[in-house]
């Protein structure tokens, strides 16, 4: 298992997040972000990141806890402290990459359809809990203290959230926990998802859990779409009684409904979106496995939130913990990290070297 634990960390850094509404300027340029909070919209209040080169990113929150960020003007995520819930990412264009179903629901208990759902404690139905765990439909905080991130993140535009177990989280999973999430974008418009979670049980039991980054690409045409860096690896197949199989052959493409874990996959994944001309490249860490999910046709009209035809423009390509669950003392801290770039690429069939993508070439 690749999954990552460190010690427990005494330090902070300053609450990035001033309690009051008035606009506060941002200090002088310096490698950490500065923050402003005034009202935007509607009295909505806003938070403004800058950063150091000029760019800007602001978070808009409302009463439904919506957070909006925005870089340059024209690459932005929407984070909802529903779910933690990423459900917008855009390039320097104002293309949005991620898929949100035009039915989802932004309403408590439903999860969001689209976006990245974080599933935790429980990926799907691999134990007690409700699919994909409590996570992605409890409402987040603004991490005002989190615990100092390695110094080699370039980022300067991020968002800490935190999710702490209710008491009536607790009593369908009896563990204490802190699920630290750091949403962020690169200077290059990358989307960073890294997730903490720390084991903070009084009575010195530890927990296990299994996880998943539940991401919804964009695509313009999934028949036209292949995912390579999964060729030749086991999988489960939740269509057949999660049974095991080797893939064989070239790159995945799409054709029929498809539901499978992949096992033990590598840290670079590219899904090419032919007609698009868009490779994205996920790359993971402390993350072995990767879902690989589209509900085609038939599922499609079986779920209220998801359009009949929505299948066609989607794909889930899910960063995972789900073979081998994570196991955490009290006091450690798991680590899993997930960075989605989207790239032009100039695929014409037949063409293409699946060694230059993963490779970065
Ligand atoms: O409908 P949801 O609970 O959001 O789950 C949507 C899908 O998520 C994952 O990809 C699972 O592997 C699928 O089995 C499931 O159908």
């Amino acid at each position: 298992m690749s999954s990552e634990k460190v010690p427990s960390s005494a330090s902070s850094v300053p609450n990035p997040i001033p309690s009051s509404s008035t606009p506060r300027p941002s200090p002088s340029p310096s490698p950490s972000p500065s923050f402003q909070l005034c009202k935007g919209v509607n009295g909505l209040d806003k938070v403004i990141l800058r950063e150091f080169r000029g760019s800007s990113a602001e978070m808009v929150l409302d009463l439904a806890f919506l957070l909006w960020i925005r870089v340059h003007s024209f690459r932005f995520r929407i984070v909802y402290l529903y779910g933690g819930h990423v459900t917008s990412w855009k390039n320097d264009h104002g293309e949005e990459l991620l898929f949100l179903s035009s039915k989802a629901m932004v309403k408590p208990p439903k999860a969001i359809r689209g976006g990245i759902p974080i599933c935790f404690p429980q990926f799907g139905s691999h134990g007690t809990l409700e699919q994909h765990g409590f996570a992605r439909n409890r409402f987040w905080s603004i991490d005002n203290d989190p615990p100092p991130f390695p110094t080699n993140t370039s980022s300067k535009a991020f968002v800490d959230l935190i999710l702490k177990p209710s008491e009536d989280d607790m009593k369908i999973w009896p563990h204490s926990f802190e699920y630290r999430l750091r949403v962020a974008l690169g200077p290059g418009g990358d989307l960073m998802l890294t997730s903490r979670i720390r084991n903070t049980n009084a009575d010195g039991k530890p927990f296990s859990f299994t996880f998943a980054y539940h991401t919804y690409f964009s695509v313009s045409d999934i028949s036209e779409v292949r995912v390579e860096g999964l060729e030749t690896l086991d999988y489960f197949d939740n269509l057949q009684n999660k049974e095991r199989f080797t893939e064989q052959g070239d790159a995945l493409t799409f054709e029929s409904e498809v539901d499978k874990i992949y096992l033990s996959t590598p840290t670079k994944i590219a899904i090419l979106d032919h007609e698009k001309k868009r490779t994205f490249v996920l790359r993971k860490d402390g993350l072995p496995d990767a879902v690989v999910w589209n509900p085609w046709d038939k599922k499609a009209k079986a779920m209220a939130d998801f359009g009949d035809e929505e299948y066609k423009y989607m794909l889930c390509v899910e960063a995972a913990v789900v073979e081998k669950s994570v196991t955490i003392k009290p006091g450690e801290e798991w680590k899993g990290r997930l960075e989605l770039s989207a790239v032009p690429s100039s695929y014409c069939s037949g063409q293409l070297d699946p060694r230059r993508v993963l490779q970065g070439l």
